[in-house]
């Protein structure tokens, strides 16, 4: 497999390529798919992204850098949102000659092979192929990530190519030995470095050397446990006080992300385990007037009830009303 191949779709080939980008919550999915597609140069991809929560956050960070966006949040895409994937790259195959690739993001907790099945499955108006299954894994959560949720297991041994987010966060001998793990679950797979899509470019528009996963192995989304609150303004919150109520959350909740307008600025807020890391959002999301404040929050045990209103009663910072 080469890294560096062409982003246009391989000689010959007259399917759609569809890459599928997986990866446990927070891994570093969206990121890498952004990074993706500022280094693709040119080639003309639709993004289908799949979050855990009833607000999507993600399209929004990755507005501008895609070809066409659709977002899918609500339900896991490899059971109850089955359906919604389907008919997002039926719509997009409708519009095959504007496309040169359809990325599909799933979520956090889902197994890539629905996705494939339905690949394998399903009747598009144009045909359509997987081209590969890239497994962003977080560097910094490996372990914690496959002892708690076999989602994350499921998507290692789906991988035809390996994406180690987060390596900056860690140690070099813990990339080494995430790499040597990598190897003993799933030694077909490839192993890039976290470099913000730049390497895997060219992947797109390449076939997978090997039958696809979905001929193997069926997608069984097992994953107990993860829910997620979601919450949306149309009204400004302080960075600060949201900052310090999401860092004061318990380790059951693994996973928030927010986009929240401070002024002239969009903020996106992201809390994945312990680490939380606020960023400047993309200014696409301004352009298209969409400023609403919004938080999802994913864990285990949720109190929906508690943190909706903890959300409703904050209040702008004494900075920011001043
Ligand atoms: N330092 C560092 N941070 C990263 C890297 N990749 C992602 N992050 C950060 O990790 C957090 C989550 O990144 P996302 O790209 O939103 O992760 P995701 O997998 O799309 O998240 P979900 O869709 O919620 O599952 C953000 O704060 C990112 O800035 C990386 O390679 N290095």
């Amino acid at each position: 497999m080469k890294a560096d191949q062409v982003l246009a779709p391989v000689t010959g080939a007259t399917a759609l390529p569809v890459a599928i980008v997986t990866g446990f919550l927070g891994s570093g999915k969206t990121t890498f798919v952004r990074g993706l597609l500022t280094a693709g140069g040119g080639t003309r991809v639709a993004v289908i992204v799949n979050e855990l929560g009833e607000l999507g956050i993600d399209g929004a960070l990755l507005e501008g850098a895609a070809q066409s966006v659709i977002e899918l949040p609500g339900g896991c895409m490899c059971c109850e949102s089955r359906g919604d994937v389907g008919r997002a790259l039926t719509l997009l195959t409708q519009r095959a000659s504007e496309l040169d690739a359809i990325v599909v993001e799933t979520s956090g907790v889902s197994d890539p092979l629905g996705v494939a099945d339905l690949l394998a499955h399903g009747v598009f108006p144009t045909d359509l192929r997987l081209s590969q299954v890239v497994t962003v894994v977080d560097a910094e959560n490996f372990d914690r990530n496959l002892a708690d949720a076999e989602a994350a297991y499921s998507q290692i041994v789906s991988a035809d190519l390996f994406v180690v987010g987060k390596s900056d966060l860690v140690a070099p001998e813990v990339v080494i030995a995430i790499g040597e793990r990598l190897a003993r679950l799933n030694p077909r797979a490839a192993v890039l470095p976290s470099d913000g899509g730049r390497s895997a470019a060219g992947l797109l528009g390449e076939v997978a050397g090997v039958p696809t996963v979905s001929t193997r192995r069926r997608a069984v989304h097992t994953e107990p446990g993860y829910d997620s609150v979601a919450w949306e303004a149309d009204r400004e919150i302080g960075l600060e006080p949201l900052l310090a109520w999401v860092e004061a959350l318990p380790p059951s909740i693994y996973r928030v992300k927010a986009l929240i307008r401070q002024g002239e600025t969009d903020v996106a807020l992201h809390r994945v385990g312990a680490r939380v890391t606020v960023l400047a959002s993309p200014a696409a999301r301004r352009e298209s007037g969409d400023g609403r404040t919004r938080v999802v929050v994913i864990g285990k045990g949720l109190a929906a009830e508690s943190i909706r209103a903890d959300l409703a009663a904050m209040e702008p910072s004494d900075q920011e009303t001043a």
